[in-house]
């Protein structure tokens, strides 16, 4: 018996995503199973209770996935931990190329594991971002919740041919050579907004 049904996901995501895709939402409910039972002996998410990972993993990540432009192809998230924003969002975009980048080894092994069981063409790059190849660009880089913003900012703008899309406590300094729209409240929460970053 999964943890919580696949009605209960989609109730739960209702202020994120209404109307979930039933596809999406089983697809979520086998990520949620496996994330809980890695959690139990790796920390790989400090939220440890299924439906708070419902809504602010999964919830916060898809509500960021409605906010890109219908033509992305190509997507790199910036320190992926455990796939937020980028594994719900290749649920939700199957048809964009997805990257997650993880620099700790036990995570990107959870990211390998869960990519493989979910049957997603997601490319997991197990490793500093820094250490990625300097001619590789990405449609839009995502960022959420990543430690010292200002400088994992300057690493990700190179990588970013159009966008950068933030999920942060306050808005950052400005990146060179984009500018910073409006910021979009999250739901469910007032401690982080959505941001985007679109080159200039
Ligand atoms: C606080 S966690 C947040 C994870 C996830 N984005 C989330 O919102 O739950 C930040 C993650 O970024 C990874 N990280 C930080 N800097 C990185 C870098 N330069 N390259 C790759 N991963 C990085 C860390 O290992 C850590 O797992």
């Amino acid at each position: 018996m999964p943890t919580l049904s696949e009605a209960e996901i989609a109730s739960l995501l209702t202020p994120y995503l209404p109307n979930a895709a039933p596809v999406v939402v089983s697809q979520l409910s086998l990520y949620l199973e496996l994330l809980l039972k890695w959690n139990a002996r790796t920390n790989l998410t400090a939220i440890r209770d299924p439906e708070e990972i419902v809504r602010r993993h999964f919830g916060e990540s898809l509500f960021a996935g409605q906010h890109l432009a219908p033509e992305i192809r190509t997507l790199l998230d910036f320190g992926s931990g455990a796939g937020f924003p980028g594994l719900p969002i290749a649920i939700l975009r199957p048809e964009i190329a997805v990257t997650l980048a993880e620099s700790q080894n036990k995570k990107a092994t959870f990211l390998r594991e869960a990519v493989r069981t979910l049957g997603l063409p997601v490319e997991v790059w197990a490793g500093r971002v820094e250490t990625m190849p300097k001619t590789i660009q990405f449609h839009t880089v995502t960022l959420r919740a990543v430690d010292n913003m200002a400088a994992a900012l300057s690493s990700a703008a190179p990588l970013a041919e159009k966008e950068l899309l933030l999920l942060v406590g306050a808005p950052p300094i400005q990146p060179p050579g984009f500018t910073l729209r409006a910021p979009i409240p999250i739901p469910g929460t007032q401690t982080s907004i959505l941001l985007r970053a679109t080159r200039q």
